[in-house]
């Protein structure tokens, strides 16, 4: 059977008692699912939840870092912070960050060396805006954002990179990309990772789709060829919405 990885981003989102109360639930409901399960709170949240997780599959990641290691950074967390809580996983170059924050490929490939060499495994999300969709640029999007945010990732540390492309229209707004055309950009991704790097890391690749994935429609996303599993944001935050997609009919 296919094992996909399906992460729940619960960007700013829940306190600490909610975050628990919803990890608490989560790790009855998955125990045992066949699948890649990972959670990613606001770092707030993050010590309460790893003491909560210990000893279960459930991995914990973050939802950013700085490209920094320490120093005078104010308001801003560093890759030591988050292995120090027993972070695993990193999602870097969310849209969010690349569209609100101004984040640049080079700044997130500076993210991305640091996470890797610090032992951390990275989600690096790409994805095109509505805008630059209809001007027929996705593919090309995805692939500038892959090649800067990737620049110096050697081929043995892309083994800790996971993709997920979620397309920016999609995010929050309860459209969702056709399973075809999401699988599109999966495929150019795999071209352009075959690329830069070799046939058999495109083929090693894991890519997630990530953009209003729900119960009704995780199925027939991941069903896809290309399609590796599920990065999932709102529906993340109910235990009714996230377990029914982690424990999908694969
Ligand atoms: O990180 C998660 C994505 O931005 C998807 O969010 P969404 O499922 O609320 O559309």
């Amino acid at each position: 059977m296919r094992r996909y990885f399906i992460a729940g981003n619960w960007k700013m989102n829940k306190t600490v008692a909610e975050a628990l109360e919803l990890v608490e639930g989560l790790k009855k409901e998955v125990s045992g699912v066949a699948h890649r399960v990972m959670v990613a709170p606001p770092f707030t949240a993050l010590d309460a939840v790893a003491k909560s997780l210990k000893g279960s599959e459930i991995i914990l990641g973050a939802q950013n870092m700085s490209d920094q290691e320490s120093g005078a950074h104010t308001g801003e967390v560093s890759v030591l912070m988050l292995k120090d809580l027993g972070v695993e996983v990193v999602i870097l170059g969310h849209s969010e960050r690349r569209l609100i924050y101004g984040e640049s490929d080079e700044f997130i490939n500076r993210k991305v060396r640091l996470a890797i060499s610090r032992g951390l495994e990275v989600i690096l999300c790409v994805g095109e805006t509505l805008e630059q969709r209809e001007a027929g640029k996705a593919e090309a999007v995805v692939e500038g954002q892959l090649a800067g945010s990737l620049k110096d990732v050697s081929e043995a540390d892309l083994k800790k990179v996971t993709i997920a492309y979620e397309p920016v229209w999609a995010i929050g707004t309860g459209k969702t990309a056709t399973p075809g055309d999401a699988d599109a950009i999966h495929k150019a991704v795999r071209k352009k990772i075959s690329g830069l790097y070799s046939a058999q890391a495109a083929e090693d690749l894991v890519i997630q789709y990530g953009g209003s994935v729900k119960p009704d429609n995780a199925k027939e996303l991941m069903g896809m060829e290309n399609i590796d599993g599920a990065l999932v944001g709102g529906a993340a935050l109910k235990l009714d919405s996230f377990v029914p997609i982690v424990k999908f009919d694969a």
